[in-house]
């Protein structure tokens, strides 16, 4: 099996990493492909990977194909795709947006994943949520499975509409971590403490409270009530965070992420499959 990853960026070389350190493929069976030539220039001085800058040069060896540039360079790759596939390839698509539907037509193929993954995959740590066009079989799909798995953990969703909620909660969800930490970070640092120490303490603090909540069954509320004691400090802050009503905005943070995912793929102008 040989496996081509288009687009050399973040998440592209994110999984080509990921499969190249599996004992999934050999080296030669993994080919990359970027049309910007300080990326392969750079890709090759390291020797990690097979990289092309020409489609005709490494699609047609492919069977399986990770299509990861940014959604907007879509259009351009499509065209020189349908004029260079083979038959029975399988087509995986990491782009926000766009519809199983308009890859289909637009490169005039059948057996398409699309997969919404996060930037944790980048540490091995990830989350991947997935669908398919009817057209994978059940055996491709579980290869579509290992090979995602290179870079953390995945579901199998039924539909694309599963895959633009999944988007609202997974795939941008580390950036609201982010956001939660930098709270935390501003607030130490209000305190007095320097930015170093903020940092530690909230790293720390996160880690330590997922490493916990992953030990066990416990839902969130029983973990809160571990920490937090009656009448003391734990408690000031929940309350605090109820009475601004933190996690309906939070809530709505995510959907509104989910609204803009099924919007992008309106713009994409395709219905789901
Ligand atoms: N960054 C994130 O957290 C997430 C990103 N995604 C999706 O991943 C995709 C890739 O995002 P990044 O890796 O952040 O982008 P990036 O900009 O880092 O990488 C894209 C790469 O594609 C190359 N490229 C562009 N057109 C090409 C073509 N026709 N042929 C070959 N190579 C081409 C560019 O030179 C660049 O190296 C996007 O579609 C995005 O929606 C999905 C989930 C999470
Ligand atoms: O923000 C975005 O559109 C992409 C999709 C999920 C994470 N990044």
């Amino acid at each position: 099996m040989k496996v081509l990853v288009i687009g050399a960026g973040n998440m592209g070389l994110t999984y080509a990493q990921g499969m190249a350190q599996s004992d999934l493929l050999k080296k030669k069976d993994l080919l990359i492909l970027d049309s910007a030539r300080e990326k392969t220039d750079a890709l090759r001085k390291n020797d990690e990977f097979d990289v092309y800058e020409k489609i005709e040069d490494c699609l047609p060896q492919a069977d399986i194909v990770f299509i990861a540039v940014k959604p907007y360079n879509s259009d351009a790759l499509f065209e020189a795709i349908r004029e260079h596939k083979k038959p029975g390839q399988i087509f995986i698509s990491i782009m926000a947006g766009v519809t199983i539907k308009t890859m289909q037509e637009a490169m005039g193929i059948k057996k398409v994943v699309r997969a919404m993954p996060n930037l944790a995959a980048k540490v091995g740590h990830g989350f991947t949520s997935f669908t398919a066009s009817k057209q994978v079989s059940r055996l491709e799909l579980l290869t579509v499975e290992r090979l995602i798995d290179t870079t953390g953990r995945s579901i199998l969703l039924a539909n694309e509409m599963e895959i633009d909620k999944s988007t609202g909660i997974s795939g941008s969800g580390p950036a609201y971590i982010f956001y939660f930490m930098q709270s935390m970070m501003e607030a130490a640092v209000k305190m007095g403490f320097s930015q170093k120490d903020a940092r530690l303490m909230v790293a720390q603090t996160f880690q330590g409270a997922v490493e916990l909540f992953n030990s066990s069954d416990l839902d969130p509320t029983a973990w809160m009530d571990r920490v937090a004691s009656k009448g003391g400090t734990t408690r000031a802050a929940l309350d605090s965070m109820e009475e601004n009503n933190v996690k309906e905005l939070i809530k709505d943070a995510a959907h509104a992420a989910f609204e803009r995912a099924v919007q992008l793929g309106k713009e994409n102008n395709k219905e789901y499959v």
